[in-house]
């Protein structure tokens, strides 16, 4: 099998993502892409520097368009020129023109794969993605709030003192300031979060502004985030090649708003199997109304 991968952008997210599918052995064949011409050929030369102390051989191109027509998944990395800080949602004039510069070239190339959406704001860049490239339902997706999901665990594990990998559920809504906690979905163990002890105290409002600020906090320090959401996509790259049927919270479509927002869908060889939508609690419910307008809202912008 030659599981082909191509990343379009590699700055901080792009370059990590290629560094996660080549040093767990995720792919054989990697092809780069970045408007700069010499970072995507210094990426290509850096992960070839490592080929002779990993187990595996993968064939590295760049800036290559031919390529696109044999890639089994495309990544989509690229970002805007000045690095945001405060709302995913100041990207979008930027990072949609971006985007819309690739999407004639993937329908030309003939491309026919998968194509999972990290680029900012998130729910709105792959709606706009999945308009533009006309693939059957599923195959465009956004990582969505695998990332806020996965700081959830971290959170949640914290106060409890468990490993996260041992806290199940979801961040739901926009990869962005209206997602929200679904405390509903919540379990570790067998129970539910409120019937720990420890939640009987906690400072849930607390929690949920310390999960949503966490992309916030980490490149407040280091100027970028990349390692959580790089190593989302490698899971989900192994997801679509090896036809996993796990759940993860990803950007699909909700048919009953319109949207691509973050929920938990079941990802195989064909992107989206299915979407599950969780029965919500009224007041969670409503969120995930308003949190679907915030990207309803947006997504007018570009239209
Ligand atoms: N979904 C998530 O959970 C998540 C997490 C972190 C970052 N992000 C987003 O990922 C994106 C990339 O972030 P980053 O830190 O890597 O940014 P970055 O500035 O380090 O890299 C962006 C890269 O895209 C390239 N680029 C820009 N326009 C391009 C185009 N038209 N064609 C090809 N390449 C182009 C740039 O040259 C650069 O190398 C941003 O939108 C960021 O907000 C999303």
């Amino acid at each position: 099998m030659n599981r082909h991968v191509a990343i379009i952008g590699c700055g901080h997210v792009g370059a990590d993502v290629a560094f996660s599918l080549v040093t767990q052995n995720l792919v054989d064949h990697l092809s780069l892409f970045d408007i700069k011409d010499a970072k995507a050929a210094s990426e290509q030369l850096e992960l070839q520097d490592m080929a002779a102390h990993i187990g595996s051989r993968v064939h590295i191109d760049h800036n290559d368009e031919q390529q696109l027509s044999c890639a089994d998944i495309v990544i989509m990395a690229v970002g805007p020129s000045k690095t945001e800080t405060s709302n995913r949602l100041r990207e979008l004039a930027e990072t949609s023109a971006s985007v819309a510069t690739w999407a004639p070239k993937l329908q030309a190339a003939g491309f026919d794969g998968v194509l999972i959406n990290i680029t900012n704001p998130c729910d709105v860049i792959t709606m706009s993605l999945a308009r533009r490239l006309a693939l059957p339902e599923g195959r465009v997706f956004g990582t969505g709030t695998s990332l806020d999901s996965a700081r959830m665990k971290r959170v949640v594990g914290k106060l409890l003192d468990v490993d996260p990998a041992s806290v199940d559920g979801y961040v739901l809504g926009e990869h962005g300031e209206s997602q929200f906690v679904a405390w509903s979905s919540v379990r570790v163990g067998g129970l539910s979060f409120s019937q720990w002890p420890q939640a009987e105290t906690a400072d849930c409002a607390q929690m949920e502004a310390d999960i949503r600020r966490g992309g916030w906090d980490v490149l407040s320090g280091k100027g970028w985030t990349s390692f959580g959401i790089a190593t989302a996509a490698a899971k989900l790259v192994d997801a679509v090649f090896s036809d996993a049927h796990r759940v993860y919270a990803v950007s699909a479509i909700d048919q009953r708003f319109g949207v691509h927002i973050g929920q938990p869908a079941l990802i195989g060889r064909c992107g989206v199997i299915r979407t599950i939508p969780i029965p919500l609690p009224a007041a969670e419910a409503e969120k995930y109304a308003a949190s679907a307008t915030v990207i309803a809202t947006a997504f007018q912008k570009i239209c």
